[in-house]
């Protein structure tokens, strides 16, 4: 039944609309786990704008690009709180740029690793790093494609993007091999499972007062952020014993020297700000240019004249006696296009980290009081069917304009970084990062379905939506370039 925006109380100002909330747990059981589904119904219902109770918290919705955008780009910093959610204290020591809650100091934090990242990605490092991996990732595909074999690629897409991640960030990277370092990795799911729109741990705190499966879940969660900062602590201390100001080697360098050697240091920022900014960029950015990567090869396995067609994008652009190179983007559109469609299609971040009002505000003639928990969906905003055609259909050609030139406006307009204060700060750097490894495997290998599995594009549920596992097998393509 329907449930107009009611005036609140005393006040007389209107709230949104929204379903019957249950006592004691309010809507928290009804999200399921792909809440962005979830959403899109009660958006058909109740509007653009409507209101929730998750246990005893409200929580607002926010769908379409256009009321997204007037909350997160027109109204300030109104809308870039994050709840105070018992988890989101774990992350990063409790000093998390993207867990943070709107202070001083957390924008303090954000422009340090902000300006840090963008000093030390510039296009020629990072394309550096990626040719490195993705020509050990072209002999690893062909050695486990042996005799036709097929194989997970997921893992080791994780692996060879985690040490992009860790060659900018602390210099160095680590073999497939090195169990240590996939174990720390593959706990990324749990991570997501946590603090994703769906879970409810935060809002119904009572659980974790007795053994159940949703207690087990925050226990590892606790454990796994430990694990994670104590990683990037351990690699920042080394970096401070051999720091010299002369040399910065990469992203901690940077960092260390702004927060730990500069006469003016940023106001309030400390040695533990560095090492909480650095897991965050470490943790972010590992996790989300990998599942990207992942749903790349899964599309271009259902898609194989898509993938004859970049091929022939490819060749002729690039030719067969180089590796493609950051400088060839601009005259790759279908590539890019295909980019922005996986992207948009799958929009594996379909609901940004919880946001929070950090004051009273109206949007849509709306009062929304201050700590109210926002849910960005921005699975609405990709999946509009007024903004894209058959929006359920995977189409790369909708990216290209009639001279088949990459359509800016358009691919300017998925969203999936979100936008506002609370911007994704990796934007660039896992575009291009996903941009030259999808151009590069292509170039050297064509990817073929294993007949026995069905392709779908069922997930993985969490902040990240990650495709169930699949197998592969790669064939090279003439003349190969990277030494097996
Ligand atoms: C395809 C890859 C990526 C996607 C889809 C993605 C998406 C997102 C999203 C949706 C948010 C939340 C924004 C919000 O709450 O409104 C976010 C935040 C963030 N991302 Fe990314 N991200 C990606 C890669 C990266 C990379 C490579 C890095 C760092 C190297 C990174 C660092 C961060 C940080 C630090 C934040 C927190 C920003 C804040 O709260 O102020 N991300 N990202």
């Amino acid at each position: 039944r329907r449930r107009a925006g009611s005036r609140g109380g005393s006040s007389g100002k209107r709230s949104p609309p929204g379903p019957f909330a249950w006592p004691l747990v309010g809507n928290a059981l009804q999200l399921g786990r792909l809440p962005h589904l979830a959403f899109g119904r009660l958006e058909r219902r109740y509007g653009a704008v409507f209101q929730l109770r998750l246990g005893r918290r409200r929580a607002v919705v926010l769908n379409g690009e256009a009321v997204i955008r007037r909350a997160l780009v027109g109204s300030g910093a109104r809308f870039a709180g994050r709840p105070d959610f018992p988890s989101f204290e774990l992350v990063s020591g409790g000093r998390s740029v993207a867990f943070g809650s709107c202070s001083p100091r957390w924008r303090a934090r954000r422009r340090l690793a902000h300006a840090a990242l963008r000093a030390r990605s510039t296009a020629a490092e990072v394309e550096r790093h990626v040719a490195a991996e993705a020509g050990d990732l072209v002999r690893l595909f062909l050695r486990r494609s042996r005799g036709g074999a097929y194989f997970e690629p997921s893992p080791l897409l994780v692996v060879a993007n985690a040490n992009v991640l860790c060659a900018l960030c602390f210099g160095r990277r680590y073999g497939h091999a090195d169990g240590e370092f996939a174990a720390l990795l593959g706990r990324n799911d749990r991570f997501g499972q946590t603090v994703g729109a769906g879970s409810v741990v935060d809002v119904l705190p009572w659980l974790l007062r007795f053994p159940n499966p949703v207690r087990r879940v925050f226990r590892d969660f606790q454990a796994l952020n430990r694990e994670l900062h104590g990683f990037v602590r351990a690699k920042v201390a080394q970096h401070r014993q051999t720091f010299d100001p002369r040399a910065l080697r990469d992203v901690s360098d940077v960092m260390i020297a702004a927060v730990e050697h500069s006469e003016r240091p940023p106001e309030g920022l400390g040695p533990e700000d560095v090492e909480g900014a650095m897991t965050d960029i470490f943790g972010a950015g590992q996790d989300t240019t990998s599942t990207a990567l992942s749903w790349v090869l899964l599309l271009l396995l259902k898609h194989p004249r898509l993938q004859r067609d970049l091929q022939a994008e490819l060749d002729r652009v690039v030719g067969r006696s180089r590796l493609p190179m950051a400088e060839d983007r601009p005259h790759l559109p279908l590539l890019e296009a295909f980019i922005y469609e996986t992207l948009r299609y799958t929009s594996f971040v379909p609901i940004t980290i919880p946001h929070a009002t950090t004051d009273d505000v109206e949007l849509e003639g709306f009062h929304i009081p201050k700590g109210t928990v926002v849910f960005i969906n921005q699975w609405s905003v990709n999946h509009d069917c007024g903004k894209w055609p058959d929006p359920q259909r995977f189409d790369p050609a909708r990216f290209l304009d009639a001279q088949q030139r990459l359509d800016r406006d358009r691919a300017g307009s998925v969203m999936i970084f979100s936008a506002g204060q609370r911007r994704c700060i990796g934007d660039q750097l896992s575009k291009l990062q996903l941009f030259l490894f999808t151009a590069i495997l292509l170039h050297q290998c064509s990817f073929h379905a294993n007949p026995a599995e069905d392709l779908t594009m069922d997930c993985i549920h969490g902040l990240a939506l990650k495709p169930r596992p699949f197998t592969v097998t790669v064939r090279q393509r003439q003349p190969m370039l990277i030494q097996s």
